[in-house]
């Protein structure tokens, strides 16, 4: 049997000044989550251009029909643009449910005004606002980005002044998240996003019919094989780098340990023999052993995010429990000294 699961619907709006890193965030979703999360399909009244096709960019539809569904309240939020009569819609309700039937969360990236609408929809969303760490950086992030006129740039950073006030509105967001490190704001999305995820993977199981779909199953175990595959490839790097931080302490210890009037030690380099004084010995090892130790709890924290998702994708808990991490050097002087009458 399918697993069962309910078919709530999920449906994210996404909101914040133009520049704050919408765009940025849901590259990232998408890399991750390649399957869970999806855009509505827009209706708009303007022409399809070169190679778009109706369905897939967007719904093209007249403008008298695009007035009845607008009459017949059949949009969540829409938007005119008077110059050439052309209406947008980003969401019309049954475009957010063409995403949600598929068990995949809506993603809706809308305005403030689009925000106030959906508010008063009643849909079932979860609200979440991009905030910049400050306007000045907004501004450097807009101009960074070289992709508007200055008059452009000017007409989004007064819309920005207004869209924070509004975020400010109790009520309004369910979550606002500061994009200031990208992959701090990251964490705090998918913290949010992650249940949800989940419950759509399952919902698509569910949905796809395990036994009429065999390629599903399969895909889903390739996809849990390669997870596993960086797990395991993580864990190697891991003892490799211990095995040599142990040559290292060795060095160290035989270092510290020989008669005050050895001046001059052998050092092995990549095969070579070279003569140095006590002194630099000791420094280059010390150096040696703070990029190791920088290597290898960079490569532990790279295992947690691996095993992380592995464990995601299999649908089991997080695995909470001991925080190893590498001694300093100060540790480990303080350790050698202490076991220094036991060498
Ligand atoms: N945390 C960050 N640190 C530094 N630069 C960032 C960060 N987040 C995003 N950026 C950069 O800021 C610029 C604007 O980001 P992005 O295009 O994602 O914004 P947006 O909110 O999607 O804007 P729009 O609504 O206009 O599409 C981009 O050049 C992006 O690379």
């Amino acid at each position: 049997m399918p697993p069962t699961v309910s078919a709530k619907p999920h449906v994210i709006v996404l909101s914040g000044p133009s520049g704050s890193g919408k765009s940025t965030l849901i590259t990232k979703l998408f890399e991750e989550y390649p399957t869970a999360f999806a855009f509505s399909i827009s209706h708009t009244t303007r022409s399809p251009r070169s190679g778009e096709q109706n369905g897939r960019e967007y719904h093209f539809v007249s403008r008298p029909d695009m007035e009845g569904m607008l009459n017949r309240g059949e949009f969540l939020e829409s938007t005119e643009f008077s110059g050439n009569l052309i209406v947008s819609s980003t969401c019309s309700k049954k475009a957010v449910e063409d995403v949600t039937r598929t068990g995949r969360i809506c993603l809706l990236d809308v305005d403030k005004q689009g925000v106030k609408n959906i508010r008063n929809s009643h849909l079932d969303a979860v609200f979440v606002f991009i905030s910049p760490p400050s306007y000045e950086i907004l501004e450097q992030r807009l101009r960074g980005r070289q992709t508007d006129t200055e008059a452009a740039i000017e007409k989004r950073l007064k819309e920005a002044k207004e869209s924070m006030e509004f975020s400010k509105e109790p009520g309004v967001y369910d979550h606002i998240i500061l994009n200031d490190q990208l992959d701090v704001a990251y964490q705090s999305l998918t913290d949010i996003l992650r249940e949800m995820a989940n419950q759509a993977e399952q919902i698509r199981l569910a949905q796809a019919g395990v036994h009429d779909h065999p390629e599903f199953v399969l895909k889903y175990l390739e996809e849990i094989e390669t997870l596993a595959e960086n797990v395991l490839a993580e864990r190697r790097e891991i003892i490799e780098l211990n095995k040599r931080r142990d040559k290292l302490r060795e060095a160290s210890r035989a270092v510290h340990k020989q008669a005050s009037n050895v001046k001059t030690n052998w050092m092995c380099l990549n095969n070579n023999f070279l003569a140095m004084s006590t002194r630099d010995c000791k420094r280059l090892i010390d150096r040696d052993f703070d990029q190791i130790n920088v290597e290898i709890s960079q490569a532990e924290k790279k295992l947690k995010e691996n095993v992380k998702k592995l464990y995601d994708a299999e649908k089991k808990p997080e695995i909470r429990g001991f925080n190893l991490k590498s001694l300093s050097r100060e540790e480990r002087q303080e350790l050698d000294q202490l076991l220094e009458p036991y060498t």
